[in-house]
């Protein structure tokens, strides 16, 4: 009828609102395979699994990068009955890589049970993991094992390897403060079998440091509607690329799985540009001379040698990278699921220091990916009383 038309679609554009604090850190959880390496019995146990034995110089040198590592243990889902089961594993077939969104499931699953609401609250999530690139992707597959509303938001990130955890915090940050009301689960989980390979002097490095590991952490801004103080303040964000270095670290999807590669310099490019980038952070929230010391940290342990490095360059105190060395020491290096670790750890030390010695306020999470990449976020602890 002219003149009576209803519209079909309401425009409501104008009524979206933003949310009305900075995006928190509501609940994280963590998860890994149940099959411990020991890190001095990895050499001897990965030749004898790739029947490498007769590769003595490759060995000798796998075991004096295992001795130099500062871990103590790993979890690894590839065991030998995994092998015997799927020996085209070693073949470089691709293999069954049905554990990644169960692994992220089982630490998706403490997220939300610490969060206290339900798996059909959560509006938005972000999966990162360079360890599964089918489609329907690993995304969907939690969604479905977790129960997730049919119109949650899902977004999937491949490849940012060890950044990935810091690229999918950004995002949500970014989500939770945009949209009122959104709750985003950030899933990381990582599993080395995709790049699984006989020994290769080329890789010996990142065969020596990686593990297997899942990580859950739940943002949203406005948190006392959820009823609990958020465990971290996500402040200010920052993603920088040092030019030039693309070749210094790099991972590959191939039609035989993950390659990947981890240059020597890779530390030294760190120590060259980390003091640029965090200054360039902290200017973007109005601090133009930040004392290192009076923060709290929370690095992606990538690899000793580059802890080791932002210390010396930064001057940091010892024990400042201490939840991020213990994180390598426990687990090896589990790519973008790590931050997740660390800032676990973090949290642990803080509840168990509360009252004896208080984390500062203020801090920085950092992690470093292929690019080189350098992810950097400000966080504030919501506990501190602002003495630092
Ligand atoms: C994939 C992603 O997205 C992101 C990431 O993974 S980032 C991963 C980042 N991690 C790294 O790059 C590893 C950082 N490196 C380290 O932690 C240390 O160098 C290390 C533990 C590997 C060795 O410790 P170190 O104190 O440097 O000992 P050092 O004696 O110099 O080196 C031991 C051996 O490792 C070799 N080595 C070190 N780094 C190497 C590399 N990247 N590639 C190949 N060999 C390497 C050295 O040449 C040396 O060999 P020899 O014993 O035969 O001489």
């Amino acid at each position: 009828m002219p003149g009576a038309a209803t519209a079909a679609v309401v425009d409501n554009r104008r009524c979206t609102r933003h949310a009305e604090g900075p995006a928190t850190v509501l609940a994280i959880g963590t998860a890994n395979p149940a099959n411990i390496c020991p890190q001095d019995e990895f050499t001897d146990y990965y030749f004898g699994l790739t029947k490498s034995e007769h590769l003595t110089e490759l060995k000798d040198k796998m075991k004096r990068i295992c001795q130099k590592s500062g871990i103590e243990k790993r979890y690894i889902h590839l065991d030998e009955e995994l092998i015997r089961a799927h020996p085209e594993i070693i073949d470089k077939n691709l293999p069954s890589l049905k554990l990644v969104p169960k692994l992220a499931e089982s630490a998706a699953r403490k997220a939300i049970t610490e969060w206290g609401r339900p798996a059909t609250d959560i509006t938005h999530l972000i999966f990162s993991t360079y360890s599964g690139w089918r489609a329907p992707s690993a995304d969907l597959q939690l969604a479905t094992l977790l129960g997730l509303r049919p119109t949650v938001s899902r977004t999937i990130l491949s490849l940012h390897g060890c950044s990935g955890g810091s690229r999918a915090l950004q995002l949500a940050k970014e989500i939770a403060e945009n949209n009122h009301g959104a709750r985003v689960l950030v899933a990381l989980s990582e599993l080395t079998l995709v790049c699984f390979s006989t020994p290769d002097e080329s890789k010996i490095v990142g065969h020596g440091l990686f593990g297997d590991g899942a990580g859950a952490i739940i943002v949203g801004a406005d948190p006392l509607a959820d009823g609990k103080r958020p465990l971290f303040e996500m402040v200010a964000a920052s993603q920088t690329m040092i030019p030039g270095t693309e070749h210094a670290l790099g991972l590959q999807a191939t039609d035989k799985g993950i390659d990947f590669h981890l240059s020597i310099q890779v530390p030294t490019v760190i120590k060259d540009n980390i003091h640029q980038c965090l200054l360039d952070t902290f200017q973007s929230v109005g601090n133009t001379d930040p004392n290192w010391n009076d923060l709290f940290w929370a690095v992606h342990p990538g690899g000793r040698a580059i802890l080791d490095n932002i210390e010396g360059k930064l001057q940091l105190e010892p024990g400042k990278l201490a939840a991020s060395r213990h994180v390598l020491s426990e687990y090896g290096n589990m790519s973008g699921a790590m931050i997740v670790f660390v800032l676990d750890e973090l949290r642990r030390r803080r509840e168990k220091e509360e009252g004896v010695q208080q984390q500062p306020e203020w801090g920085v999470m950092l992690a470093f990916g292929p690019g080189i990449t350098v992810e950097a976020m400000v966080l504030r602890n919501p506990f501190s009383t602002g003495i630092n």
